[in-house]
């Protein structure tokens, strides 16, 4: 997987908003199919990572190249285009609470202007059998549908024009286990099924041993440590040890470490 040019690379960045730094000399790669959870205390800088990605901030110094290129590279036409390779699922779902599940789907590739109507009504019906929903459910507006449902009709318009690249926002918040389980199945096998990238923040032990193919944990204002998840737990850190051997971890893992599990406790 690695051996291909990277999708992402954050080179040398450093963020800071007046005196506070955020990021300093930052490197992160991330490649073609991966996904990668980003995970960090809170404040260390996740969000801001990813607008320095998705160009909406700029860094103090350091490069974000997306593509290839540098993300503050594309300007005009060439910023729409670039905006139509990624789709991102923020944390709220949100959608717009005044149009129906079709038109929420519908919404990116409107924005394209010169769609004909018939081929946006077969996008959109594929994208919704995508998420095992059907086209009486896109009559549905936004207050019929339940907390997952409002994820998938998020994750479809998302996904509306076919992405390489997709951003997850905490992706399973807010839903039970159950369902966060169910949701986490269908991101893993649409990823497997159409191949984009994803890149996700979450604080979710769950849904980052479900999903992740790599981690980067934020600490320390850098990426301290990067690799599988079985590679990050075994580093020795403050921050590691509370978040990957805490109580959370007793909860997604069912122990909080093997010794424990050897000796009946739990
Ligand atoms: N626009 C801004 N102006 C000033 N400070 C900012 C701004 N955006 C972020 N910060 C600061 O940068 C730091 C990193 O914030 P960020 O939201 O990226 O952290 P995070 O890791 O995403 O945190 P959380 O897990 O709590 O969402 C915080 O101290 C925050 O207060």
């Amino acid at each position: 997987m690695q051996q291909d040019q990277p999708i992402i690379d954050v080179d040398n960045l450093t963020t800071a908003f007046g005196t506070h730094v955020v990021h300093k000399d930052l490197n992160l790669k991330i490649f073609p199919k991966e996904i990668l959870s980003l995970v960090g205390g809170s404040g260390s800088g996740k969000t801001t990572l990813l607008r320095q990605i998705l160009g909406l901030d700029r860094p103090r110094a350091g490069v974000v190249s997306v593509f290839g290129r540098p993300v503050h590279d594309y300007v005009g036409a060439e910023r729409i285009a670039l905006t139509r390779r990624w789709g991102m699922l923020f944390q709220a779902g949100a959608l717009f609470s005044a149009l129906p599940v079709f038109d929420n789907i519908a919404l990116p590739l409107r924005e394209m202007h010169h769609l004909p109507e018939d081929l946006i009504r077969e996008v959109v019906l594929m994208r919704l059998s995508w998420m095992g929903m059907t086209a009486r459910d896109a009559a549905l507006m936004p207050s019929d549908l339940s907390g997952g449902m409002i994820k998938r009709v998020a994750l479809a318009r998302a996904l509306a024009l076919d992405p390489e690249l997709l951003f997850l926002d905490e992706p399973t918040a807010g839903l039970d286990p159950q369902r966060s389980d169910e949701f986490c199945e269908l991101i893993r096998a649409l990823h497997r099924e159409l191949g984009f990238t994803v890149v996700m923040v979450t604080h979710d032990l769950d849904t980052i041993a479900a999903l992740s193919t790599r981690v980067a944990v934020l600490a320390e204002k850098k990426v301290l440590v990067e690799g599988t998840l079985e590679e990050v737990m075994k580093v020795k850190h403050p921050f590691l040890d509370a978040f990957f051997h805490g109580e959370r971890a007793v909860r997604a893992f069912g122990v909080a470490n093997p010794k424990e599990a050897k000796n009946g406790k739990s």
